[in-house]
């Protein structure tokens, strides 16, 4: 690979910086002293920086995180990002923004502030590599509140652990590096000719691992590399200690397995932590909620939370906290037609209302709902109106329509936030879709909302790109939706598919069923038969079809789907094909063979009962002629005729 060295590079960084977003330092006003830490992101060095004005000249200590080369193609690309991410900083208190940048021997130094050292190498000269949980809960709200900074900012933050943990002389933790991963999102690492991730393996979520396919990274997916840093500050080993990336990817990604919370933990942190690592980042908590309960520990809700209480397993029920009234126990007040106010002692059970509902928001009642709690009128089902009131007092929200001058009251379960009739959840077709990314392929076109904002935008989902896409839903229209357990095959106009995809005798894409949809709306697929396949199948919802029965036209194409609903089938059908044909062997055989059975049967029945006759009669071995006996038993005859005529009868029947 080649990549870009000495003067072009210098001249390209210098040339970014000269936009006045990067603040450029002459490679000769910085002297690297030496190394103290080495990363997948680079190596931080202890340097001195030059300052030089008018009336003042010296220098001061810095620490330099030097990158690793970047490849001459891309470097432009990872310049811009460079100027994205940290153009003029922002002056958040509690994290570590770079204060210039620069080039040594072709790579790009980011200079920040020299910190006392890192929370990782604090925790390396304690006992056993702990800290003590007083420490952990300080730390982590320090770093909480960081991390929300850089959040509301709009930068995700990426790598946390707790070797990128800065302490202060105030022994305050601030975010010592973020964003880098983003920079080299999709780039070969020059120097380790392998891929860099958009973290450090044990401490990535699921969606960072392959974000382009399993993805959108968001702004939860901090909050699973939060918790391990936290679980390592609690038990001196990293998650997933010794094992390899392969097996941590197997874990995490593979078989959803999260690290184990130590047991121990104040209330309102183990349940933060529990939900830091839910699979579908959707679910974690905001940073806002770790900080409550980085602040707060022994307390779940504070008075006037929104909380749903999923408590008794069949409604789902919003209410608002009165009153707390002991760490597990609160006076909740639900907001539908009772209003009902009850003492509620599991309060770990209940969750926070993630994306409330607020005055101004456009809703609609759900189409799931067929009666309103509250008395909604009917031509109002599907009509989009304004929150025109939330009365916290009572626990009432008011929704006002545009075409009535009447203000409707509603329950927030059964209403969900809308945008020009798009909700979160919705499928839908971006009209026209451009790459942003570095892969070859553009961004799937197919995609599922996340968000619905207040700003009227949309947050979308594709497959192919790592982050949300966000928009106004005037590019989009809506699609019907996938389902697991679905049947889907490539449209016929797919030739080159996004993924592999199973041919049938080498001529005829498979048919196979969905089995898993991620968050982009990648569907996992599974092929009745084909067990065997490590990496699993995917489809880019964008280049299948779902197939139905009724769907398949004439009766082969039928007895493929159904072949294709169960691998069983066809092995099924060849029993049964092998039985019905032996069956019918056998009832032809028994047709044929019969008559010739029955004659050769009678023969020697006749033969048998002859034989007892003459065995019966005395000894007379004179021969016997025509039938006829000679001497004198001829009176014998007659009887045996009879027996004779009898057991064939019987036997035919
Ligand atoms: N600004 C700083 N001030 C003081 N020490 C620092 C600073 N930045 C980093 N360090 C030191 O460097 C160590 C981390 O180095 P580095 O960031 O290169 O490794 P890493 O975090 O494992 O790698 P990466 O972030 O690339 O995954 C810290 O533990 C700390 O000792």
């Amino acid at each position: 690979m080649e990549q870009l060295l000495g003067e072009d590079f210098n001249d390209a960084v210098q040339a970014a910086s000269s936009s006045g977003l990067l603040s450029w330092v002459e490679p000769d006003d910085l002297k690297l002293k030496h190394r103290i830490g080495r990363g997948l992101f680079g190596d931080t060095w202890l340097a001195t920086l030059h300052n030089s004005t008018e009336d003042f000249d010296g220098f001061h200590e810095v620490a330099v995180k030097v990158l690793p080369p970047l490849p001459k193609d891309q470097v432009g690309l990872i310049l811009r990002r460079f100027e994205r991410l940290y153009c003029a900083s922002p002056g958040l208190k509690g994290v570590n923004w770079p204060q210039g940048i620069s080039v040594k021997d072709g790579k790009a130094c980011l200079i920040t502030k020299l910190y006392e050292g890192s929370l990782g190498d604090k925790m390396a000269r304690s006992a056993r590599n702990k800290l003590l949980l007083p420490d952990i809960i300080r730390y982590g709200s320090d770093l909480a509140r960081g991390v929300l900074e850089l959040h509301l900012h709009g930068s995700l933050a990426l790598n946390l652990k707790p070797c990128n943990f800065l302490l202060d002389d105030q022994d305050r933790a601030v975010v010592g590096e973020f964003g880098l991963p983003l920079l080299f999102l999709g780039t070969p690492a020059a120097s380790s000719g392998h891929l860099i991730w958009l973290g450090t393996p044990n401490y990535m979520a699921p969606e960072q691992w392959d974000a382009h396919v399993r993805g959108p990274i968001h702004f939860e997916t901090d909050a699973w590399g939060f918790a391990c840093s936290i679980i390592e500050m609690i038990g001196g080993f990293k998650p997933w200690d010794g094992m390899s990336a392969e097996e941590i990817f197997s874990r995490v990604v593979v078989r959803g397995q999260s690290p184990s919370i130590p047991a121990g933990l104040p209330v309102a942190i183990f349940k933060i932590m529990k939900g830091c690592f839910e699979y579908d980042y959707r679910k974690r908590p905001n940073f806002e909620e770790i900080l409550a309960a980085f602040t707060s520990p022994n307390v779940l809700f504070k008075e006037g939370d929104w909380v749903v209480d999923n408590l008794w397993g069949h409604s789902t029920r919003i209410g608002i906290v009165k009153k707390v009234l002991g760490p597990e126990a609160v006076l909740l007040q639900y907001c539908d037609k009772l209003g009902e106010t009850v003492v509620c002692n599991g309060a770990s059970k209940l969750n926070l209302w993630k994306n409330p509902i607020h005055v101004g928001d456009m809703v609609r009642v759900k189409p799931t709902i067929a009666i309103p709690r509250f008395s909604w009128h009917q031509n109002l089902q599907g009509i989009e109106g304004a929150v025109a009131e939330i009365d916290k007092q009572n626990s009432i929200f008011s929704v006002k329509f545009s075409g009535s001058k009447e203000v409707w009251q509603a329950d927030p379960v059964e209403i969900e936030l809308i945008c020009s009739g798009i909700v979160a959840g919705d499928w839908v077709l971006r009209k026209e879709s451009g790459s942003t990314s570095l892969a070859q392929r553009t961004p799937s076109s197919v995609g599922i909302v996340h968000h619905v904002q207040q700003d009227a935008n949309v947050k979308v989902a594709f497959l192919g790109r790592e982050t949300l896409w966000t928009g106004s839903p005037a590019g989009l229209s809506k699609l019907s939706p996938f389902c697991v357990g679905q049947f889907v095959k490539l449209k016929n106009e797919v030739s080159n598919p996004r993924f592999d995809w199973p041919l049938k005798k080498n001529t005829f894409w498979e048919t196979g069923k969905v089995s898993g949809i991620l968050p982009n709306g990648c569907l996992i697929v599974d092929f009745p038969g084909r067990l065997f396949n490590s990496k699993g199948w995917f489809a880019d919802p964008q280049e299948v079809e779902a197939v139905t029965l009724s769907t398949c036209h004439g009766l082969i194409e039928k007895y493929e789907h159904l072949e294709a609903m169960h691998w069983s089938i066809r092995p099924i059908l060849c029993l049964l094909g092998f039985l019905a044909a032996a069956r019918v062997g056998t009832v032809v055989s028994k047709q044929i063979l019969q008559p010739v059975a029955k004659k050769k049967k009678s023969t020697a029945k006749e033969v048998s009962l002859t034989k007892q006759v003459e065995l019966q009669t005395p000894t007379n071995h004179e021969p016997v002629a025509d039938g006829k006996q000679t001497g004198g038993q001829t009176w014998l005859l007659p009887a045996v005729a009879n027996v004779l005529f009898k057991e064939g009868g019987n036997n035919s029947s």
